[in-house]
């Protein structure tokens, strides 16, 4: 993926250019940080022991192009997921280097993980939003915020409800950042037609389509259990 802005200016190919791995679950090196013993031993805690990898990505947030559209906005990630129950559902997060505000550290606000999932949407930024970044249509802003400044190496886990999202990079480096979201193979896929995630629907079979080149009938649930990997137990239902 490019950040919306990067795609659209004259840039030179290079790595520079990446804002995003996405789907790296064929790279054995990187997906490695999937079967980490150090990783797994929390995800286990919340997933039991069956557990997929369910999505993972690489992040290399770039310095903002001048339009905010580094940020990532507001949401929870069960927007993305038609599978359940939530609390079966982890996404752990690894900084590879320092992040703090100047470079878009992640931003939760706490204590929202106990309530429902919300109605999402593209935010209406001047400066433009990438692809599938939605966000929560309606939270508090005025709720308190707590700014995940971390080490290298740090890693935090969280819950598919908690609302998130990162600030801007406003320094010259690439803030990289690698992640997984887990979920018990005791999950069960739902059917998202008449809710929220009808919109994220519509969108992933879409990109199924025009990227993947996918020419037959394809379903939400197709697209997850394609990706997904069994990294302990036994696989079940995902
Ligand atoms: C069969 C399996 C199908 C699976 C489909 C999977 C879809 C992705 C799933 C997302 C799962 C989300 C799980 C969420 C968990 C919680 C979160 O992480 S919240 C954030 C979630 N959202 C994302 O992570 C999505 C981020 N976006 C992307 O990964 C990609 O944008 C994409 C949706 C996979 C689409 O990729 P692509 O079509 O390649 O588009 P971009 O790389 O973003 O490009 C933007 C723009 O730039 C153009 N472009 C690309 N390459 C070039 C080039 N070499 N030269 C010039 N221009 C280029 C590209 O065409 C786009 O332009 P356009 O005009 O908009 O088309
Ligand atoms: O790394 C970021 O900037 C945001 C990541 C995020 O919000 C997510 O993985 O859901």
């Amino acid at each position: 993926m490019r950040d919306v802005t990067i795609a659209k200016s004259e840039f030179i190919a290079d790595e520079k250019a990446i804002t995003k791995i996405q789907d790296f679950q064929e790279d054995a090196e990187l997906f490695r940080y999937c079967t980490l013993p150090q990783i797994l031993k929390y995800v286990e805690c919340f997933t039991g022991p069956n557990i997929m990898a369910v999505h993972t990505m690489l992040i290399n947030k770039p310095p903002d192009p001048g339009k905010m559209s580094s940020r990532h906005p507001m949401h929870q990630d069960l927007h993305y997921f038609p599978f359940r129950p939530a609390d079966l559902i982890v996404a752990a997060w690894t900084a590879m280097e320092r992040v703090d505000r100047s470079n878009g550290c992640l931003v939760v606000l706490p204590g929202t993980h106990k309530g429902s999932l919300k109605q999402h949407d593209y935010p209406e930024w001047e400066g433009g939003v990438n692809k599938m970044y939605h966000g929560v249509r309606d939270y508090d802003a005025n709720q308190p915020r707590v700014h995940l400044e971390m080490e290298k190496g740090d890693t935090v886990f969280f819950h598919p409800l908690l609302i998130h999202g990162s600030g801007a990079n406003q320094t010259q480096g690439f803030r990289k950042a690698i992640s997984c979201h887990f979920a018990s193979a005791d999950c069960h896929y739902i059917d998202v037609k008449g809710t929220s995630q009808e919109n994220i629907e519509r969108e992933v079979l879409e990109i199924a389509r025009k990227k993947y080149g996918v020419t037959v009938p394809i379903t939400l649930k197709d697209t997850w259990m394609i990706r997904g990997r069994l990294v302990k137990g036994e696989r079940i239902n995902l």
